[in-house]
């Protein structure tokens, strides 16, 4: 008998259980517990190695079926709890247990769009990765971004064709904490997870996919947002972060690049800093975020709340705004390597508000930069402001492609409302025909999903793509 990989499947048998099969097998024991000491015979000595077989458990069923059961659970629909069971196997199992797989082990939560083949879920044959491209840049190969530690690409199911972020991180990078709020907690602003697959030493979660990139992206490339852009966007990030504080959870890292566009929605990404309070302040145990990001009681690090958030999302306006974050246009970065001395003295940075900032826009970033966080607003409190609220005459219409296209009553967006395809329908809008009526109107935000995306599933991925 291999006890080396005996060992392996009990470990991912024990630890790939889900709850249901946990507990009718310790309500097996206990009924068999009683049978014997009905019978007079101890459960201990039922259990002794003299009296079992090296292949039996204790409730009679023989290991390599178990371990075969491990074997063709490996890529299965779960529920939220199955999910959590799973990435906590993941994280509790020696990576050298996990690297001798050979075959790849999941849950997927999205059974309508993401299709599993016998047990199995293969990257690069159920599902195609690709590189991100984007309207705004210029066309060529495409790119992955790539956070502290993992790529993110874009994924697309063979069958179903749905199309969906893909975020890979090293398996001695990975923790439950990355999936679990994002598994537990959904709200349209936040991106939803579709499940999460064990394969070569990494763990790909498959999320919802912001085809249009990240802020810091956008900014990247086209430099400084308009305001009816970034009052789009912060209403959009609001929304999320008044669900998440609703439920004591603090996002922790509220930056440009973690908010993705998508044809309709802004959504939240990275929820691997993310915490729920179990009180009325978080005492941290480490420094989290993204410096030139961080609030002033953050940096203090003497306990904080959701207001930590809010304090980002200022900074992240100012972002959007000038095309930097707070501070480094006062203070180099070439001569500054930490802000953190600068955040702790000087928070907040309403010197680093854009000059042609609005009166309106203005308050309410004192507002969200307020340095004593029980002054600071909420994020339903900022929801509320006058910034967020110009009135139609004031400012450009500030539409999503979605709702521009959905608006009869222009007749230039009448021709295009009959499409259904929305990534199609941003391709039609992008091409030259429509040029001078971006130019002219500014009628909406180009969320820069490229067309074509559903092109791409042909047959196993091409050169170009794969
Ligand atoms: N759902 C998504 N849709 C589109 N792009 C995404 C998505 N999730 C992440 N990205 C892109 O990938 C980048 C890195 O992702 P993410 O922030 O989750 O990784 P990370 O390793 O946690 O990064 P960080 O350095 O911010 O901690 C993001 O900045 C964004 O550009």
């Amino acid at each position: 008998m291999d006890f080396e990989n005996q060992n392996v499947g009990l470990e991912l048998l024990l630890a790939h259980m889900n709850l249901g099969d946990i507990i009718e097998a310790v309500e097996r024991l206990c009924s068999d517990r009683e049978d014997e000491e009905e019978s007079g015979e101890s459960l201990v000595e039922g259990l002794s190695g003299d009296t079992m077989d090296e292949n039996e458990l204790s409730d009679g069923s023989a290991l390599p079926d178990l371990v075969s059961r491990v074997q063709n659970d490996k890529v299965r629909y779960g529920s939220v709890a199955d999910l959590l069971a799973f990435v906590n196997m993941v994280s509790n199992t020696p990576a050298s247990t996990l690297s001798k797989l050979e075959e790849e082990l999941g849950v997927l939560l999205n059974k309508t769009d993401m299709v599993i083949k016998e047990g199995r879920y293969r990257i690069d044959l159920d599902v195609l990765l690709f590189p991100w491209r984007l309207t705004y840049k210029a066309p060529g190969p495409g790119h992955v971004p790539k956070g502290s530690f993992g790529k993110v690409h874009l994924a697309q199911d063979i069958k179903t064709r749905k199309r969906m972020a893909c975020k890979r991180i090293p398996l001695e990078h990975f923790k439950p904490a990355d999936v679990e709020i994002q598994a537990r907690f959904r709200h349209e602003n936040i991106a939803e997870l579709y499940g999460a697959l064990l394969w070569e030493k990494g763990v790909y979660l498959f999320m919802e996919a912001g085809e249009g990139g990240s802020i810091l992206e956008k900014l990247e490339s086209c430099g400084p947002m308009r305001e009816f852009e970034i009052i789009w966007v912060t209403q959009q990030v609001l929304r999320g972060l008044e669900y998440l504080h609703s439920h004591n959870i603090i996002h922790h890292d509220i930056k440009p690049s973690n908010i993705v566009l998508m044809s309709a929605k802004a959504v939240l990404v990275d929820f691997g800093l993310t915490v729920q309070m179990m009180e009325d302040v978080y005492i941290p145990r480490d420094l989290r975020g993204t410096e030139m990001y961080m609030s002033p009681e953050l940096v203090l690090c003497r306990g904080h709340n959701t207001k930590t958030d809010i304090y980002s999302l200022g900074t992240t306006i100012i972002h959007m705004q000038t095309g930097s974050p707070p501070w480094v246009r006062r203070y180099p970065r070439s001569a500054y390597p930490s802000y953190l001395y600068i955040i702790h003295k000087q928070a907040p940075p309403l010197e680093d508000i854009s000059e042609d900032c609005s009166p309106a826009m203005r308050g309410l970033l004192e507002r969200a930069l307020e340095r004593v966080p029980t002054r600071r607003s909420s994020a339903t409190e900022l929801l509320h402001e006058e910034a967020l609220h110009p009135s139609r005459e004031d400012q450009p219409r500030c539409w999503s492609l979605d709702s521009a296209l959905g608006d009869s009553t222009h007749p230039l967006l009448r021709q295009h409302s009959q499409m259904t395809d929305s990534t199609q329908d941003s391709s039609s809008l992008y091409t030259e025909d429509s040029g001078p009526f971006k130019r002219k109107g500014s009628l909406y935000i180009d969320l820069g999903a490229l067309a074509g995306y559903y092109n791409f599933v042909r047959g196993p991925p091409s050169a170009e793509y794969g």
